[in-house]
């Protein structure tokens, strides 16, 4: 039986906050709705402290970000933009479009089309993260996007210059500098000054989260990815200093970051509970890092891999780092994960930053419905059909007619009547008659 050495808050508490979210949010998509441009600048204003009259970047304050960054750090975007595009172009091969002959004269297809328009919201407020521009904008360009706007909120009171050398590199067309609600409901929605997009992607915290999903019809979204969550399953096989640096690594997101150690072993548990006190001492980040790992961290022990793989599963978490003895059980065995990382060699921050999978993943147990953002998210699956033959049209008319009727639609009976009697040569009287045929 899983045994918990440490809990965070009570599932009460988490709903009683998502609920104070989604109320804050419906206000503020409401007011966007209703005034436009001058509430996504009040907003701007309100949250940021960030007031201009156009909140795109122009060309010359584009190229006075790159040119702050040093032929290091574009040098490092480049390196992880190329790794983001290379997987995700192995993506897109992977998927065909097909075309079939499925019953002589039958032919069924499916097109992968990309949707037209999509707004890439890059997150800002705590830390410029500038990984997440490759993560959409790089990925909506390989998809085959035609229009690509993306939003990241000012830091330290004006544009980042990392996250739009990113947003630029990464080929966006247009950008923006705004962050929150006021960013993903302005490109959701419209304003006099912005044009709505057909699809909203990309991380945020609790709120942007919270917003896609509020927009969620009125346009299309790739995922629930709120506040970040880890869970690291770890044996003896690994040391406690790289099972807290893991569950640090990935609290010091946003003091609502859960993370979790799973482990079969009681000594790792203590030992890794110790070494996060120490490391919490002399991680620059330890404030927000602090804060999480008390209320969201949590330290479960089980009996055997069989268990953890059942708790793993439970949990849903992000992102999953394996560190044990038999590391692809749990690839073999796990059903419900954003992204899996399997061995000590590798690591969440690899995923993060560099390494080319994506790391706009789903969050809250939406892994239990859904995988992170990729490719096959900006394209849309379409069929098409045609029939190439008299006798083909015929024979499926037939049975339709029937089937029609069964549902008692007479009007979709007559479709197909009307077809059978043109191209099977049978006589068959208006709608009703489907039954004799
Ligand atoms: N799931 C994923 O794939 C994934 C990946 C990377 C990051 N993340 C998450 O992205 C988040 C980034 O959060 P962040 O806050 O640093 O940046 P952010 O850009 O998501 O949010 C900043 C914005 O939040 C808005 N805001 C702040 N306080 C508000 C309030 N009280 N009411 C309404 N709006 C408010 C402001 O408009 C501000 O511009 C983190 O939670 C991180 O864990 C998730
Ligand atoms: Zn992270």
């Amino acid at each position: 039986m899983a045994r918990w050495l440490k809990t965070g808050i009570s599932a009460e508490d988490k709903a009683e906050a998502d609920a104070k979210v989604r109320a804050t949010v419906e206000g503020l998509l409401a007011d966007i709705a209703a005034r436009g441009d001058a509430a996504v600048r009040e907003l701007s204003v309100k949250f940021d402290r960030w007031d201009r009259t156009d909140y795109r970047l122009t060309d010359a304050e584009i190229r006075e970000c790159l040119s702050q960054l040093r032929g290091q750090d574009l040098d490092d975007i480049r390196f992880a933009q190329e790794q983001v595009r290379n997987f995700a172009q192995h993506q897109k091969d992977a998927l065909r479009d097909i075309e079939v002959e499925t019953l002589p004269g039958v032919v069924l297809g499916h097109k992968n089309i990309p949707v037209n328009s999509v707004g890439c919201y890059v997150p800002g407020g705590k830390y410029p993260l500038l990984a997440s521009a490759h993560m959409s904008v790089v990925t909506a360009k390989v998809a085959g996007v035609p229009r690509i706007v993306t939003c990241a909120p000012p830091f330290e009171g004006r544009p980042a210059p990392a996250i739009v050398a990113a947003q630029h590199l990464a080929g966006a067309d247009v950008i923006y500098c705004l962050g929150g609600v006021q960013a993903v409901g302005a490109m959701a929605l419209g304003t006099e000054s912005i044009a709505a997009v057909d699809m909203l992607v990309g991380p945020g915290n609790a709120f942007v989260a919270e917003a896609k999903r509020q927009l969620y019809g009125r346009v299309g979204i790739d995922l629930f990815a709120g506040p970040t969550e880890t869970l690291v399953i770890a044996d003896e096989t690994v040391d406690a200093e790289m099972c807290a640096t893991d569950l640090l690594g990935q609290a010091e997101h946003g003091p609502t970051s859960p993370a979790i150690l799973l482990t079969d072993s009681e000594k790792l548990a203590r030992e890794t509970m110790a070494e996060v006190e120490r490391l919490l001492g002399i991680l620059p980040t330890a404030g927000i890092a602090r804060q999480s790992w008390r209320d969201h961290g949590e330290v479960i022990l089980c009996d055997n891999l069989e268990e953890m793989v059942r708790e793993a599963d439970r949990i849903a978490s992000e992102h999953v780092q394996v560190m044990t003895r038999d590391d692809d059980f749990f690839l073999k065995h796990m059903t419900n994960y954003g992204a899996l990382f399997l061995g000590p060699r590798t690591n969440v921050s690899y995923g993060d930053k560099v390494i080319g999978t994506n790391h706009t993943l789903p969050t809250q147990k939406a892994a239990r419905y859904t995988g992170g953002l990729w490719v096959g998210k900006f394209l849309k699956t379409v069929t098409y059909q045609r029939v190439l033959t008299d006798e083909a049209s015929a024979r499926i008319g037939e049975v339709c007619s029937r089937l029609c009727m069964l549902e008692g639609f007479a009007g979709h009976a007559e479709q197909a009547n009307v077809r059978v009697r043109r191209y099977g040569g049978r006589n068959i009287p208006y709608a009703t008659a489907a039954e004799k045929l």
